[in-house]
């Protein structure tokens, strides 16, 4: 159950940062919070991670909707003890819903996050890939987590 809230606050998190900016930024206005590192920048993604697959929305509706199901069952069958597989599910769950609903009411997801890594200008991303890439990069620690205990087991 508190996964459900974990995804619940990353929704909320998300939604309300990116309402802050669509209020008080105009598209494409940019504010540096640490010069040549790191900008707010108001952007609007018709597409998934840098840009790809531009208006496919109904495509991001089905792989969306086949993300939010397989999570629930696997949170709800497989996942019961393994705290860091359930939390990597809430992750990628919340940052999931967060930009399913920017694509259900605003046909777009608003990005805000701009940084330099070194000299590229990263893609602009928001809250919901945030946590999706960290939900992806936590499952990965778990799934290398069971493989090397299978492994112990196996040498045991
Ligand atoms: C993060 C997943 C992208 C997110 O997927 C979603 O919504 C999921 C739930 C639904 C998609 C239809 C399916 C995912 C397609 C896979 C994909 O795309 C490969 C992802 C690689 C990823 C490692 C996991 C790298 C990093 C990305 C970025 C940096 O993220 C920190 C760049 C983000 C900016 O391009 C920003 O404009 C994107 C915009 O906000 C819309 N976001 C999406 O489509």
């Amino acid at each position: 159950m508190i996964f459900y809230i974990i995804a619940f606050f990353i929704v909320a998190l998300d939604q309300f940062t990116k309402w802050l900016v669509v209020k008080n930024m105009e598209l494409g206005e940019s504010i540096p919070i640490i010069q040549n590192f790191f900008y707010l920048t108001s952007h609007r993604n018709r597409g998934a991670a840098w840009g790809i697959l531009e208006n496919q929305m109904w495509l991001f509706y089905i792989i969306t909707v086949i993300v939010v199901v397989a999570i629930i069952y696997y949170l709800e069958k497989h996942a019961k003890g393994k705290y860091l597989f359930q939390l990597s599910l809430s992750f990628i769950l919340g940052g999931a819903i967060g930009n399913f609903i920017d694509r259900v009411f605003r046909q777009e997801v608003v990005d805000f996050v701009d940084t330099y890594i070194f000299t590229y200008d990263f893609p602009i991303f928001n809250i919901a890939d945030s946590a999706l890439t960290i939900g992806v990069i936590l499952m990965f620690i778990q799934l290398i987590i069971e493989a090397r205990e299978e492994k112990e087991k196996k040498n045991e």
